[in-house]
């Protein structure tokens, strides 16, 4: 496996019309590895995974992503990372199940119906397969976008806090996903509030702040973000 780095980032410096929303960040997430940004609400955690996916032009330092400044237009690029923002991201008019095969079949995906049938099953949707996205609970429509980042082919996961809507059972079968992930070579870039997710899986984390960005070990970011101290 290739130890070059996944993504780089030196001094990144995000925001919105030139104003930055946080302190320059700097990280870099290997191979089959996760890392964990974590911080305040509006701290800059979705803008900085918005960066790294080339959806917002940096203000300033850099990312690279596989050893490239990010092009999100780019094939490769869209070959290999697969992303679940804060968003409501699906078709009104296609089904849960016709959601899964649209994503596996456009990335060229051989044995649809398995990898479809279990990200059904894995992400509790079994059930809902013929539902409208209309006729889900907040929840389900949430599992539905996760269970679209697996079943397409990926070398890097970028999740923006996964945990929400998710009930305890749905968290921790996550978990599980992202530590396999993570076993098989893939790395994972996560935004976080759960420091019981962020133990379970992540290697390192970043916390996101104003005044400097820091870089903590997965325990120590848990403890900061332990309920009442965020
Ligand atoms: N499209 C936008 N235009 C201008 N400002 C924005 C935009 N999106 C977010 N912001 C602002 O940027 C700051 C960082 O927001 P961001 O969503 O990155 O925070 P976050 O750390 O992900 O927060 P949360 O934990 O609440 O999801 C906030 O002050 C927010 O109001």
């Amino acid at each position: 496996m290739s130890k070059a780095p996944v993504i780089r980032a030196r001094n990144l410096l995000v925001g919105y019309g030139g104003e930055p929303v946080c302190a320059p960040v700097t990280f870099t997430l290997g191979p089959g590895r996760v890392l964990a940004l974590v911080g305040a609400n509006g701290s800059g955690k979705s803008t900085v995974l918005r960066a790294v996916l080339g959806l917002l032009k940096p203000a300033g330092g850099a990312v690279e992503v596989f050893g490239r400044p990010v092009d999100e237009r780019e094939a490769g690029f869209r070959a290999k990372v697969a992303s679940v923002l804060d968003d409501d991201a699906y078709f009104p008019a296609l089904t849960v199940e016709e959601h899964l095969y649209l994503t596996a079949r456009g990335h060229g995906v051989r044995g649809a119906d398995e990898v479809v049938a279990d990200a059904l099953e894995a992400f509790g949707l079994t059930e809902h397969g013929a539902s409208l996205p209309v006729a889900l609970s907040s929840g389900q429509r949430r599992r539905l976008l996760l269970a679209a980042g697996f079943v397409r082919p990926r070398a890097l996961l970028v999740l923006d806090e996964p945990e929400q809507r998710l009930d305890l059972t749905m968290r921790s079968r996550l978990a599980e996903r992202l530590v396999a992930e993570k076993s098989t070579g893939g790395s994972v870039l996560l935004a976080t509030h759960d420091p019981v997710l962020l133990r379970a899986v992540a290697d390192r984390a970043v916390l996101i702040a104003d005044d400097e960005c820091e870089l903590l070990s997965a325990d120590d970011a848990a403890a900061a973000i332990a309920p009442g101290v965020l």
